[in-house]
């Protein structure tokens, strides 16, 4: 990432549009017209979660900050507009629920399930463009941007498509809640912040406290390729309530990293801030150490989260994208090798699964690959999720009886 180093001296007071002169990294090239047509409408459009909630799960974040909660985090990489429907929803809910639930039978600790739904629309890419038959198209960016058919028509950035998400995101999250609204057993929901003009036009002022909450989601995270902290998406998240995820990965420093604390978390408020640490397995042990220390040393009383996928992608010579599970147990193991030694909490897991009956991750073996339905990043099946949350619930496990 490039990052724009705005000195802080020269911070100007945060507004809802403090964030438009920054640099906004991963935007597409939208038609000024009808991004604006989509915004007027957004911005009229009733908050799908509200202050009250936010407000219950920050608290469940700062006990996973204090350790006497874990976080199991999942759903697609990419949610797809197709996959808007009931039967579809409820597979997903069930299998947050279901993947909390095991966690919390072996562990012993409670579990604050969110999903990865309900707006995870929107897709940082590593390229703008790819080659399809030796012609570059705009790559893909998520079914609130544009469509995945590699056609040119289909690759326009198309704004309707943000009125589009935000009604599949209301009613996505409309059945979630009949299905997981029990106390006990709420579902969160999460996506990544990254299209800005639709962070921006469901920011609202909560006239009970006069604070900005993102009306969109309960738990807005930043992306590895958008954490500048000199740009846009830092700066709209830095001045809105909600708790917030910054995914980290191994080229981070830990300057850069406290830097980041210091701007999202200036209180040191437990349950604010979330590291979702995405390192490889390779890196895990060489990298995190330092980071934890420096964080801690600054005071931030953050929720560490292990996401092991998005450091173990493995591209295949047929252009398919894949993960070993192996590979990511090792990061997981590391992990919380890393935290125990440096006697801070392991908060969460962040996983990306589905439970239909796909084979886009393998156990070890990457020849057996089967087709990749993801739009993007390849999921996690039930079982393998269910073994990636079996060897989080064991390490915390670990850790709360240490061996005498
Ligand atoms: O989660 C998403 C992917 O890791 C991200 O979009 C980058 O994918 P790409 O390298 O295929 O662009
Ligand atoms: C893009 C993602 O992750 P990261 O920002 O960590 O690469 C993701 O979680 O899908
Ligand atoms: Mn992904």
């Amino acid at each position: 990432m490039i990052h724009s180093r705005t000195a802080e001296a020269r911070r100007t007071p945060w507004t809802p549009d403090s964030w438009r002169s920054l640099v906004a990294h991963q935007q597409p090239a939208w038609d000024p017209a009808e991004l604006e047509r989509a915004v007027a409408e957004l911005r009229s459009l009733p908050a799908l979660v509200q202050p009250g909630e936010i407000s219950n799960l920050r608290r469940a974040l700062a006990d996973a900050a204090h350790g006497r909660a874990f976080v199991v985090q999942a759903g697609d990489c990419a949610e797809s507009f197709e996959d808007a429907t009931t039967e579809h929803i409820t597979s997903r809910g069930r299998l947050i629920a279901r993947l909390a639930r095991g966690f919390e039978q072996i562990s012993g600790r409670p579990a604050v399930a969110i999903g990865r739904i309900a707006g995870q629309y929107a897709k940082p890419r590593s390229a703008p463009t790819e080659l399809v038959d030796g012609r570059a198209l705009p790559v893909f960016r998520g079914h609130m941007v544009n469509g995945a058919a590699p056609t040119a028509s289909a690759r326009r950035a198309d704004a309707s498509r943000l009125v589009q998400g935000y009604y599949r995101s209301a009613t996505t999250l409309n059945l979630l809640r009949t299905l997981h609204a029990h106390p006990a057993g709420q579902l969160w929901v999460s996506r990544e912040c990254l299209l800005l003009p639709y962070d921006r036009s469901t920011l609202r002022n909560d006239p009970a406290s006069e604070q900005w909450f993102l009306s969109s989601t309960h738990f807005p995270w930043i992306g590895e390729r958008t954490r500048d902290i000199g740009g846009a998406h830092v700066e709209l998240l830095s001045g809105v309530v909600n708790p917030l995820g910054v995914k980290v990965g191994p080229a981070v420093t830990p300057e850069e990293l406290v830097a980041l604390c210091a701007r999202l978390d200036p209180e040191r408020a437990p349950g604010r801030l979330t590291l979702i640490t995405r390192f490889g397995a390779n890196a895990v042990r060489r990298v995190l150490p330092e980071l934890v220390a420096a964080v801690s040393a600054a005071g931030h009383p953050v929720v560490w989260m292990c996401d092991p996928m998005h450091g173990n992608t493995i591209r295949l010579p047929s252009g398919i994208k894949t993960r070993r599970v192996a590979d990511l147990l090792a990061e997981l193991d590391g992990w919380f090798d890393v935290l125990a030694g440096a006697g801070a909490h392991p908060g969460g897991l962040h996983l990306e699964c589905t439970p239909d009956d796909v084979r886009e991750c393998v156990d070890e073996d990457t020849s057996e690959v089967g087709e990749q339905q993801s739009l993007c990043d390849p999921r996690l099946d039930a079982d393998q999720a269910s073994t990636l949350v079996r060897g989080a619930a064991q390490g915390v496990r670990r850790g709360a009886r240490p061996v005498p």
